[in-house]
Order: structure tokens, then sequence, then C-alpha cells
């Protein structure tokens, strides 16, 4: 039972009430302290050392604290971890408060939300997600609060879940609010918990009706030409929450836009993934990935920016063509482009600047950066006028000089201020005169100081007179005790020492006052006219924030000039016609990092006349994944308007990639790298049209090789007679190559290989024509396994490949048409006569074809069951 708290700590528990989700960095003279749970959390994850302190319990109360003036690094190391950190400061100045001094929580600051420099990563955004749901159908907002930027998204109850997911994906959020109370589907949390594990979910409050913040959403946003009421509702949500949050302006948050799924490759995210667009499978980090090949950009907008492409690049054939011929000029006017390229690398992240302006914590140094920004725009943009692609020539027009604002800033910032305004002398001298008076005051108050001494000196003869400052008396003037029959009248005893007397003047008093108090208004001052400073600059925010966007289009347009200037890239056409014809296209990132190999390019043709399924068999380590993995990249590339690594291409966009490229186990779900396969597969047969193109890399590979064959063959079956998406298959069961016989438009390739002897060369060629070994025992000595395995390998092989002839002379292959047949000649074959048992009549009244592989799966558990049960092994 606790005993009647302290006051302070009476108002601790009142103000942490309200913030339980938070720590709460409580304001204490120059600390923030944190108390109770908050305190051994805080003490644990910053390393801090936990104290106690009495608060009226018995018990001391667990506390820790960090100093003021150091609070930042620390709250972004709590963010960064996902925790939320609530910032209660002193309302009033503790040495006038009567009693308790007020105190309240000024902003919050969470993982979504989050806005100092360090927090974010400059080069890729930091998304809040908003998920809203009336009736039957989903918004989603999606915000990034440091750059202004909106995005939302509906999702119909006829759409599916991966649409939800897609759009997470894309935008990979570090915080979700849901309306208090709520919880999102357990299926949606479980998707979520799996891809973003550093998620945090926040609940917005909805004591405001909907009606009141749609109307607020509209008085922000101004005209969007919106009709849809439920997205005017969320966008309120979204802003009430982050006024409830951030707790200043946030007009600069602005820029709002639907998610345009229409016009935009889809990538899912086991495609992002899979194809290592922006990162790499190995770490999750860069390298490797083809945003690290592509990257050459110089601002953190423009990087921001170029990842958004890659993830989601376009349809639109006259937008792609725009980019192409921007990427055109510039590659052709390589002055003109390292000129621009030499300005932009003089742009700050001015961006996110002017967010901070708006929220006010702009530092003294971010009005530096974006001085200097500002400062090249004018020869910036005369560069681009010499420039004439449309897309070139409209970047120009967003551009603005922003002259008044530079000198504003030129004027108004010192060269180098100190890095925070506590510091004082941020603001150029000349700027305000009454603040240059101020500072003369004090600059010179040591000269007026040392001539009074030299006037006293001469009137009094007091020649060892010595003048010093105390916290208790002031200024004083020092005469040792032989010398204090001398002193004037005027002077007045305060203090005796053991050798010296100390005494005060009027006059003293006097200039003692004017210094003390030049100082507090100088600094009162300087941070008046810093505030003036940001509210000029808020006035042109949204000016600011166009000319921030415009110079990131360039920045991208100029990295992927440079880049395909310098790996001798090409301009693939572009046509609506379905069809892909690549000419000798290579890997852009396998390329860049082979080290002694020369990479072999390869062509590509996809169309819906003649070859619309490439089956692809082949040796192991020849090349078929990365060939596949190629043509999606390329792709990839050339609808975000790149050039692209090939002689010659011609391509047709596609509105999907599908890839299923090996599998591992999902751990955290407790599934099995089958499970997770089949449930990949059953995804791109349930979402892929006639104009995706799907990239299936061994699939069945994780199960016995008859229940493997027969599924990957039901579904080449499916795709070729119902989907008709661009298919690029790779498989290790070449007994699939017959169905070229069945299906016209599926062909057969495979990769070159040059034998002699027991050598194997792989010319990683692709040609036309089926493989009949793959060359695993090869792979395998390659690898270093022991000659004596190798050896029995070799002998076991060769008995295997006897038997399977055999098999073929009595006609008894298994390549059939329909795979319900494998599954009972497959029977046949291993019992060498017919299987009498209730399985294999089961087996036989299902309509494979129809089935999804999830289906079949079960059935298949199913079954075996039953023949475990029926006296199977
Ligand atoms: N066109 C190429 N030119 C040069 N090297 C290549 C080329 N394609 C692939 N390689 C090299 O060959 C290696 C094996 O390629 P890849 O993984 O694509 O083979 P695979 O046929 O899919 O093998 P497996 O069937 O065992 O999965 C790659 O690591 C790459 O370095």
């Amino acid at each position: 039972m606790s005993k009647k708290q302290t006051p302070m700590m009476e108002q601790y528990l009142d103000i942490k009430s309200r913030y339980k989700d938070e720590l709460l960095f409580f304001r204490l003279g120059d600390f923030y302290e944190l108390f109770n749970d908050d305190a051994l959390l805080a003490s644990r994850e910053l390393n801090i050392t936990l104290t106690g302190r009495s608060t009226g319990d018995e018990e001391r109360t667990p506390m820790c604290g960090v100093p003021f003036h150091a609070a930042e690094s620390y709250i972004e190391t709590l963010v960064k971890k996902g925790y939320k950190v609530a910032i209660c400061e002193q309302l009033e100045d503790p040495k006038a408060a009567k009693g308790i001094v007020k105190r309240d929580v000024i902003k919050v600051i969470t993982p979504g939300t989050v806005m100092t420099e360090n927090a974010n990563d400059a080069r890729a955004n930091n998304f809040l997600a908003l998920f809203y749901m009336v009736k039957d159908s989903w918004v989603l907002v999606f915000s990034d609060v440091s750059t202004g930027e909106v995005i939302w998204h509906r999702i119909t109850e006829s759409d599916k879940k991966s649409d939800m997911y897609d759009a997470l994906s894309m935008y990979r959020p570090t915080e979700i609010i849901l309306p208090e109370g709520s919880e999102l589907p357990r299926e949606i949390r479980d998707f979520i918990g799996n891809q973003f594990s550093h998620v945090v979910f926040s609940p917005f409050s909805t004591y405001h009706t909907q009606r009141e913040v749609a109307e607020q959403a509209v008085a922000h946003f101004g005209d969007l030409g919106l009709m849809e009421e439920d997205v005017w509702e969320a966008l309120g949500y979204m802003l009430l929450y982050l006024q409830d949050v951030i707790k200043s302006p946030i007009s600069h948050i602005n820029y709002v836009h639907q998610l345009s799924v229409g016009n935009r490759l889809i990538l899912d995210t086991s495609s992002l993934h899979h194809l290592e667009i922006t990162h790499n499978l190995r770490d999750g980090g860069q390298k490797g990935t083809l945003l690290d090949v592509l990257d050459r950009t110089l601002t953190p907008m423009g990087a921001r920016l170029l990842k958004q492409w890659l993830e989601s690049p376009l349809t639109d054939i006259n937008q792609i063509q725009r980019r192409q011929s921007a990427i055109s000029e510039l590659i052709t006017r390589g002055g003109e482009r390292t000129d621009l390229r030499s300005k932009l690398d003089c742009i700050y992240d001015f961006e996110r600047i002017v967010g901070r302006v708006e929220t006010g914590s702009v530092s003294p140094r971010d009005l530096t950066a974006l001085r200097e920004s500002l400062a090249v725009l004018p020869d910036l943009k005369n560069t681009l006028g010499i420039c004439s692609s449309l897309a070139l020539t409209s970047i120009n027009e967003r551009i603005q000089n922003h002259r008044e604002l530079y000198d504003l800033l030129y004027n108004a910032i010192a060269e180098q201020p100190a890095l925070t305004l506590k510091e004082g002398r941020v603001i150029k001298d000349g700027y305000n005169e009454e603040l240059d008076e101020l500072r003369s005051l004090t600059t010179d108050s040591q000269k007026w100081l040392s001539k009074m001494e030299e006037d006293i000196k001469a009137a009094t003869g007091l020649s060892k007179i010595k003048t010093g400052y105390n916290k208790v008396f002031g200024y004083y003037f020092e005469v040792s005790h032989n010398k204090s029959e001398q002193v004037p009248d005027y002077f007045i005893r305060k203090q005796t020492l053991s050798n010296a007397e100390r005494y005060i003047t009027p006059e003293l008093k006097e200039f003692e006052i004017k210094i003390l108090s030049a100082k507090e208004k100088m600094i009162a001052l300087e941070h008046r006219l810093y505030q003036d400073l940001r509210e000029q600059i808020k006035a042109v925010i949204k000016d600011i924030q166009e000319t921030a966007r415009a110079l990131a289009d360039l920045d991208v347009l100029c990295s992927l000039a440079l880049v395909g200037y310098e790996e001798n890239y090409i301009c693939p056409t572009l046509a609506m016609n379905g069809q892909i014809n690549i000419r000798d296209g290579r890997h852009p990132v396998i390329e860049k990092f082979l080290k002694r190999e020369v990479f072999v390019p390869n062509d590509v043709v996809l169309n819906h006349d003649d070859e619309e399924f490439l089956l692809i068999t082949g040796p192991n380590m020849a090349g078929k994944s990365t060939y596949m993995r190629q043509v999606a990249i390329l792709m990839i590339m050339a609808q975000i308007g790149s050039f692209i690594p090939a002689r010659e291409a011609s391509i047709s966009p596609v509105d999907r990639i599908f890839t299923r490229v090996g599998a591992s186990d999902d751990i955290s779900t407790g599934q099995s790298t089958f499970m997770v396969e089949m449930k990949e597969v059953a995804y791109i047969l349930e979402n892929a049209t006639s104009n995706s193109l799907i990239i299936l890399d061994e699939i069945g590979r994780g199960t016995s090789t008859f229940d493997g064959l027969s599924i990957a063959q039901a579904v080449v079956e499916h795709i070729c007679k119902h989907i008709h998406g661009k298919t690029l298959f790779a498989t290790h069961y070449h007994e699939l190559i017959t169905l070229e016989e069945t299906y016209s438009k599926l062909k057969n390739y495979t990769v070159a290989v040059k034998e002699k002897g027991k050598d194997v060369a792989f010319l990683r060629r692709i040609i036309r024509g089926g493989a009949d070994r793959s060359y695993g025992i090869h792979v395998a000595r390659l690898a270093g396994l022991p000659n004596s395995v190798l050896k029995r390998a070799e002998v076991i092989l060769a008995s295997l490949e006897d038997q399977s002839n055999d098999a073929n002379d009595l006609n008894q292959r298994v390549i059939i048409p329909q795979a319900s047949n494998v599954v009972k000649q497959v029977s046949e074959q291993a019992t060498g006569n017919l299987f009498t048992h209730s399985v294999v009549d089961s087996l036989l009244d299902l309509d494979v074809m129809s089935m999804t592989p999830i289906e079949a799966l079960n059935i298949l558990y199913q079954l075996q069951e039953e023949a475990r049960k029926g006296g199977g092994k």
C-alpha cells in the first residue's frame, strides 16, 4: 500500500496516466527523468544508471535520467528500437512558479513521426500507415511526415488482401495506426508481423465525428478533386493523430495523391525480395541490388525517389517515354549532365529541412544547409534551360530561384552559426540594429570595466585595485587590507576576506545591471528573430517543397543517365503489343560483380503468338535462375524509364511480375519450405493475368520427386490453358519437355554445355531445346565432394538410368499430359503390379486439373494418412 505521494510525483502519475504507451521524459531542471517501469526499461535500453528517489512510497521509486541538452540522441535510440517517447516540459519558469511547476507533454515522438535529422535514414522514406475501414472497404493512408507526402489507397471487398499487402510492401511503414480499441484481422496482423518485425501499433482517437474530421481534412488540404467521403475521413483521422502527437503545425504535410495501381507495375513482396531490387537476400542491405547499380543520386531526395520508382515502376508508355527522352538527352549532353550533377552535389535534404521548419525543430545548421542549397539554383536553372526534352523543361519550370528567401537567409544567419539557438551567435551581425547594440555592449563590457578600473586608479591612487565577479555580489572592486583606508566614500563594503576587502560602487552596479540584462535581452531577441525567420520560410513552404521534388526528379534522371552512359545501356523501344524481344540482354548486377568471368549475354522472346511459355531445363549452376531474374530485372528497368543492358530491345510493359524463386522455411509461422512454396504458387495462379510476367524456379522441389513432378506439370498446364501470362519456368524435371508437343506456345529452352570427357563447361548461353541430364555430379565434384562419394554416385546414377531406359522401352515414361495419371503410374511402378488400395480409388476420382495446388496438397496429406492407416509404411 503506498503512502501519500509527493506533489511532484502526483503530478507525474497524473500525466503518466494519459501516456501509458509512451516512455515519459519528465523535465526536472536540467534533466529529463523517467520513473518506475519506464526507468527500468530506459536504463536497460540506453545503458544508463538506474537510481531511486523517495517520492512518498516506502520503497524508493526507480528512476533514471538524461541531461536535457543531450536528450535528442537518447530519444532517437529509443524510437529506432520501436518505442514511443512523450516529452513533458516545465511550462513556467520554476523561479516564478507558485507551488509545483506546471508541466505537460509538449510532443510525442513515435517511429512513424520522428523528424530529427539522425533518426531517419536520409536515403529512405519513413512512412506511417493508417487503416480505416468503412462498411466493406478499407482506406489505407500512408504519410511521410518528414517529407510531407501522403498517399491513399482503397481496397474494396472485391479486391484481394494481396492488394493491401502489396501496398504495405511498397511503403514498408514503421508505425501503423488503427481506430482506438480495434484490431486488425489475424491474417493481416500475421503478414505485418512477418514482414515488418519492428512496426509499432498506435491507436487514433475516434472522439471526433466522421463529418468533423472530414471537414478538417478539407480545410487542411484544400480541393483535391476528391469525392469520396471515407477518404476524407481517413485523411482527417490521420491529421488528427499527427496533431495529437506532433503538437505543432503540420501544414507542410500537403502533397496528397492516390496510389495509382492502374498505371503501375505491381511488384509483390516476394518479387521485390527474390529479385533483390532494393534489399539483398544475404543481409537485407543494399549491396548487390539493382538499386545499388542504378543509384548514383547525389541528394537524399533523389535517393528516396529512385527507390520509390523501383518499387513501383510505370505501365503507361507515354510516361515511360517521357523519362526515356530526358535520360537520352542527359546522356547526349555530357557537359550539361556533369554540370547539373556538380550543382546537385551542393544540395542538402531540404525537403526534410522544411518539414522541420514547420514543426519548429529546425536547427541553425539546417538553415545554412538550406541557404547553400538555394545558392546553386540559378546556375542549375540556367544549365537546365539549355535542355529541350519535355520532362527536363517541366522540371525547370517547377524549380524556383527562391532569390528572396536566399537573400533573407544570407543576411540573417551567421556564416557559421552555433549548433543550437541556446548558444546565441546564430543571427548575423548587421541584420538587426538592436541586436548589434546588445552584442557590442556585452563584448565591449570587458573594455568598459578596464577603463573604469583605470579611472579609479587615477583618481584614488589605488594602483593595485582589482575587479572581479561572483554570483553572490556580482561585480566588485578588491583592495588589500592595508590600502582599505584609502578607498573613497562612495565605495560600499560588501565582503571581508583574510587579506582583502571587496567593494561595489553605484556606477559598478549600474554597469552590472546593464550587462546582465543585455545578455538576457540578446538571447530573447535572437530567439524572436529566429522565430520570425521561421515564419517567413513557412510562408513559402509549398514552393520550396515543389522545388525539392523537382530536384529529386532531376537527380534520378541524371543518375540513370550516368549509369546508362557508363555501362553502355540502350534505350528499349516500347509498344503495347504484348511482345518482349531482347537481344543480348545482360544481368546488370551480376555483370558488374563478376570478377574473372565475362558475362554471357542472352536473348529473350516472349509473345502471345507462339512463345508465351519458356520451359527451361538444364544443368545445375548453368545460369537458369540468373537468366530468368535478368528478364524480370530488365523489364523493371525498362518500366522505370531506365536504359537497359542489351544490344537491342523492344518491350511491351507488363502489369505485374510474379516470382517464385527458391524457398526457405518460415520458422516464425511454423510453415515448411514446401508449404511456403505452395502458398506462393497459389498466390500467383490466383492473381496473374495474361499481361503478367511469371518467373517460376524449380516448382515442386520441396517435396518427393513424383509429388513435385505432378504439381509442376499441373501448374504448367494451368498457366498454358487458363492464364496465358508470359512465363519463364525452370525445372529439373526433364520429363516436362514433352509438354511442348501439347502446348503450341510452350517452348523448350536449355543452357548450352560443352562436354569433354568428364569435364563439362557451362557456356551460359540459353538455346532452344530440352536437356536430358542435370550434371549434378559434375557440380558436386566442383564443390569438392570426396572422390569415393562421387564414384559411388556415378555407379548409382548409371543403374537408375538403366532402369529408366527399361521403363521407357515398356512405354512407361512418366511424361503424360494428365497429372492424375502420373500418380497412378507412379503407384504401378512402385509395386510392380496394380496397387489395390482405397487411396488409388480416391486418387482416380480427383479432378486434378480444376484443383488449386493448396487443395492438391491438402488431399495429398489426407491420402498419405489414409495409406498409413491402411498398412503403408
Ligand atoms: N550469362 C552468364 N554469364 C556469366 N556467368 C553467369 C551467367 N549466368 C549465370 N552465371 C554464373 O553462374 C552461376 C550460376 O547461375 P545460376 O544460379 O543462375 O544457375 P542455375 O542454373 O539456376 O543453377 P541451379 O539449377 O543449381 O539453381 C551464377 O552465380 C553466375 O555467377
